[in-house]
């Protein structure tokens, strides 16, 4: 018989069937038994049994709740029920983002004595450098691809409010790219570009004869996205008369082509993005309010780069091995500190078009900041501070810039100075040396 405080051998054998990676843990963080699930995906030829979760996934000393990361293994002992948490842990495969699904089991005398954690790799984002797809570990890039991984799965309509430039359809096709719809089509529309007449047609297709010019009859983009996602850009310019057929598909889930009478059964889920205040045009009649509802089930905003400017030694290296692709191109520390203290109103997009000017600019391996545009590198500062260090010789001093880095990773940070010390490759030591430095509280 096992003794009280020993998971039922039963309960580890059932364990071993589960196809997804599961471990059990005690409460002290223990890891008790891991599946073979497990043992294949993430801890090839080392053992794991009797170290703790953090150590493991993420060589801390400490638990993550104590490392400025959210814990879900502390929130389950708090709310007692199952919690889910994106996190980056180490794998065989370097750093990977992987959904963490935590369930409380509790001992003969109703106490919580261990934790079953199921973990599924999102792969549909990089914290390292990546050639293709979403990249980003700055704290308000994880709490929005948190968002995603929660929302992904189900099938329920998503409003992407973010700058234009910050990565909306990339997040959208990570959205399908994360869901059951995954091995169906993805179909952008540009709604901003569609004149109402057309619109109709292009959504839902037309008959022959329809219209003049409607030569042969044409399958709509709805039908195109059949069993898969349909992603409305920019849905706040679509025209009010063309809202109502739009809110019409959409709780009725049909549709007519143009010229037909036939109805006919979409099978779409629907991501939608706007730069534009959905919510304030709603209030003032120029968004259908009904329809603004509709789409926007489940909110994600998706942050401007000034937000997340911790990711931009990050984006640069992967940008430029999209934009400069078979160069091994590197930009200097000086260089790098330009870009860092640069406001981007245009977000990655901005990023991506400045790196690819100064790949081309750059005929060596390093960029520097004399093949960046010259109004990136001039002193008018992006947020104040740097204009008063510049205003004389044109170049701002270094301290000036690095307060103002500093200024700026701490207000945007949200989890502990430890993790921002690892974020910004410093020593804990260093970063609090610079805080006072700086007299950043
Ligand atoms: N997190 C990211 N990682 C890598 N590349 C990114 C990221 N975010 C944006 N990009 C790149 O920035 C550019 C702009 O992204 P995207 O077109 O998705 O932005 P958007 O918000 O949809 O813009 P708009 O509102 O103007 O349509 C693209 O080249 C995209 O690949």
């Amino acid at each position: 018989m096992p003794s009280e405080n020993q998971p039922l051998p039963e309960l580890l054998s059932f364990l071993d069937t589960l196809p997804e990676p599961h471990i059990l843990c005690d409460r002290d963080y223990r890891i008790i038994a891991a599946n073979t699930a497990y043992r294949a995906g993430f801890a090839p030829g080392r053992g794991v049994i009797g170290r703790t979760c953090y150590e493991v996934s993420h060589r801390y000393s400490l638990p993550c709740d104590q490392a400025g990361e959210t814990c879900p293994l502390a929130r389950g002992l708090k709310s007692g029920q199952r919690e889910r948490v994106l996190h980056l842990h180490h794998t065989p495969r370097g750093e990977e983002y992987v959904n963490i699904e935590l369930s409380p089991l509790r001992d003969a005398s109703g106490e919580i004595a261990w934790y079953i954690e199921k973990m599924e790799p999102l792969n549909v984002a990089r914290g390292l450098s990546d050639r293709h797809g979403l990249v980003g570990r700055a704290p308000a890039f994880q709490h929005m691809l948190g968002l995603v991984a929660r929302a992904a799965p189900s099938n329920a309509s998503i409003l992407l409010q973010g700058e234009s430039g910050t990565g909306k359809e990339l997040v959208a096709n990570a959205i399908h790219e994360a869901s059951q719809r995954a091995g169906h089509p993805f179909v952008a529309v540009d709604c901003s570009g569609l004149p109402e007449t057309l619109f109709e047609s292009e959504l839902f297709g037309h008959e022959r004869g329809a219209f003049t010019g409607a030569t042969s009859r044409k399958a709509g983009l709805v039908e195109a996205a059949s069993g898969g996602t349909l992603f409305l850009d920019e849905v706040g310019d679509i025209p009010l008369g063309m809202q109502v057929k739009l809110l019409r598909l959409l709780e009725t889930g049909t549709y007519r082509r143009v010229g037909s009478t036939e109805l006919r059964r979409a099978d779409i889920r629907l991501v939608s993005a706007t730069h534009r205040p959905l919510r304030q045009m709603s209030a003032q009649g120029s968004f259908r309010q009904d329809l603004y509802y509709r789409i926007n089930t489940f909110p994600i905003t998706v942050p401007p780069l000034r937000e997340r400017v911790s990711d931009i030694p990050l984006l640069v290296e992967s940008l430029l091995g999209r934009v400069a692709p078979g160069r091994s191109l590197r930009v200097s520390a000086a260089a790098m500190r330009v870009l860092c203290a640069h406001p981007f109103p245009g977000n990655v997009r901005e990023l991506r078009n400045v790196l690819e000017r100064a790949s081309l600019m750059c005929d060596g391996d390093e960029i520097t900041p004399a093949h960046l545009a010259e109004d990136l590198c001039e002193p008018a500062a992006p947020h104040g501070v740097l204009a008063e260090g510049a205003a004389e010789s044109g170049i701002a001093p270094w301290e000036t810039m690095e307060r103002e880095h500093f200024l700026r990773v701490v207000q945007a940070h949200r989890g502990s100075r430890k993790a921002l010390a690892e974020q910004l490759g410093l020593s804990e030591r260093t970063l609090y040396r610079k805080l006072r430095q700086y007299r950043i509280g």
